[in-house]
């Protein structure tokens, strides 16, 4: 049978052990399950009213505080007992508590537990994260989740698939992000719903492994069910970095099923992009939306809060201040991130222009906390969704787009095309070394 990346991991994960194609539904046995202080305490509810008596493979999961982290309300503290509560109640081993961990889909794999070939599910949308190391990760509702933590295993539909390959060279300070932006512009917010995204092309050799977290963590924006980046050079590189050995990688077969494939040559997607409020599909050229001023900027969240997003906004404010009327708020993905940065002298360079950094939070991505925006208020964020009231009011607006994009607003105070500010030559080398980008 002529699989796609998909049905491939699904069958490895599949406990009968049979090969499945898409519209089968199969039982499947994730190698982690995935818990965070939002979701959780709905699970645990769950998991109580099915009359669950102990989880099946405490290994397999893993809990990170990272949501309301740390709490900034009573309610936030609750749910964080409870959390802890359970945690040592089911003798979880995998436990990342505040100070000790970060933003989830950032902190699993940078501790590494996730590998090529891994099945993941999480309480949280973004699951779709581990794409980025050819596995297959898709959230799950609480239910489920309380189900496959007391089995072991739980159901999958298994996807149809789409194909997104990019060929071409890759244009000046288009990153990651700009790819997913492009692709949900193309097919919209419901472009992919249920369905697995699998990203190939020797295109994308061109951009690091944290631009592919950026590009499969916003599979769901189109609603997909998972987005995955097919084998390649870069992906095995990471995995013999972090394993010491390769583990096997996940291709398609040639002629697998797809029921839609699209091909873009990079050298078109020649600025940077911005989804407009209150939309990730609401999607423009920087050139339309230049000039618009921003109140505030916000540099962090699950899809670009990695080192090399650190560094791209560190490269632009170098010697710079934030504009006067505007305030910048950078919040590091994780503990690991956080001190690299420090190392590297990043956190020097934005605290001298004036920003305000956060302990690694999801934090106001969401609305929960450090830096939300009231009414008639404008940012700019890095983050992933521009829904309405999605950083706090609803008369709000959120404009996304890649933290090159978002530095060179802070520098200025209104949407800014960052070769306004900075050299895309020099960008290249601060930013990305002896990775050949282009
Ligand atoms: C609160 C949480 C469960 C939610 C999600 O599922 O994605 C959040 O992380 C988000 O980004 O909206
Ligand atoms: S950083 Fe934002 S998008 Fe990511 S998991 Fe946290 S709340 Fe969700």
């Amino acid at each position: 049978m002529k699989q796609t990346i998909a049905e491939k991991i699904l069958s490895k994960k599949n406990i009968e052990r049979k090969e499945v194609k898409a519209g089968d539904i199969i039982l499947g046995k994730p190698d982690v399950i995935l818990i965070n202080d939002a979701s959780g305490p709905l699970t645990f509810i769950q998991f109580r009213n099915i009359g669950a008596k102990k989880v099946a493979d405490p290994q397999s999961v893993i809990v990170v505080l990272d949501h309301f982290s740390p709490p900034p309300s009573l309610s936030a503290a609750e749910a964080f007992k409870e959390t802890r509560k359970f945690v040592q109640e089911y003798e979880i081993p995998n436990f990342f508590e505040i100070g000790k961990g970060g933003i989830e889909h950032t902190l699993l794999p940078e501790k590494g537990f996730i590998k090529p070939g891994s099945l993941i599910i999480g309480g949280d949308s973004h699951t779709c994260t581990y794409g980025a190391f050819n596995a297959f990760g898709t959230g799950l509702g609480s239910t489920d989740i309380a189900v496959a933590l007391a089995l072991g295993y739980t159901w999958f539909l298994v996807p149809e698939s789409q194909r997104f390959k990019f060929e071409g060279r890759r244009m000046p300070f288009v990153s990651g992000k700009d790819l997913i932006l492009r692709v949900i512009k193309d097919i919209g917010v419901d472009g992919a719903t249920y369905q697995s995204m699998e990203f190939t092309g020797n295109g994308l050799l061109q951009f690091n492994i944290d631009e592919y977290m950026a590009l499969c963590n916003m599979a769901v924006e189109a609603g997909a069910k998972t987005g995955i980046v097919e084998a390649n050079e870069n992906i095995a590189k990471w995995a013999v970095s972090k394993f010491g050995d390769l583990p096997e990688l996940i291709k398609a077969d040639e002629n697998a099923e797809y029921i839609n494939s699209i091909e873009y040559n990079l050298s078109e997607i020649d600025e940077p992009l911005v989804a407009k409020p209150h939309s990730p599909g609401n999607v423009v050229n920087i050139s339309e939306v230049e000039g618009i001023h921003v109140d505030q900027v916000y540099i962090g969240n699950c899809a670009n809060g990695t080192l090399t997003d650190l560094r791209q906004a560190a490269f632009v404010l170098k010697g710079r201040n934030v504009a006067k009327g505007t305030r910048l708020i950078v919040v590091p993905a994780t503990q690991q991130i956080y001190k690299q940065a420090i190392k590297e002298g990043l956190i020097d360079i934005f605290l001298e222009a004036g920003a305000s950094i956060s302990t690694p939070t999801c934090g106001a991505c969401f609305g929960g906390h450090m830096g939300l925006l009231s009414d008639g208020e404008v940012a700019i964020a890095t983050t992933n969704r521009n829904f309405r009231g999605r950083m706090g009011s609803a008369k709000a607006e959120i404009y996304l787009a890649n933290a090159f994009v978002a530095a060179a607003s802070a520098v200025t105070g209104y949407i800014t095309n960052p070769k306004k500010v900075v050299d895309w030559e020099e960008a290249k080398k601060f930013v990305y070394g002896d990775h050949n980008v282009n």
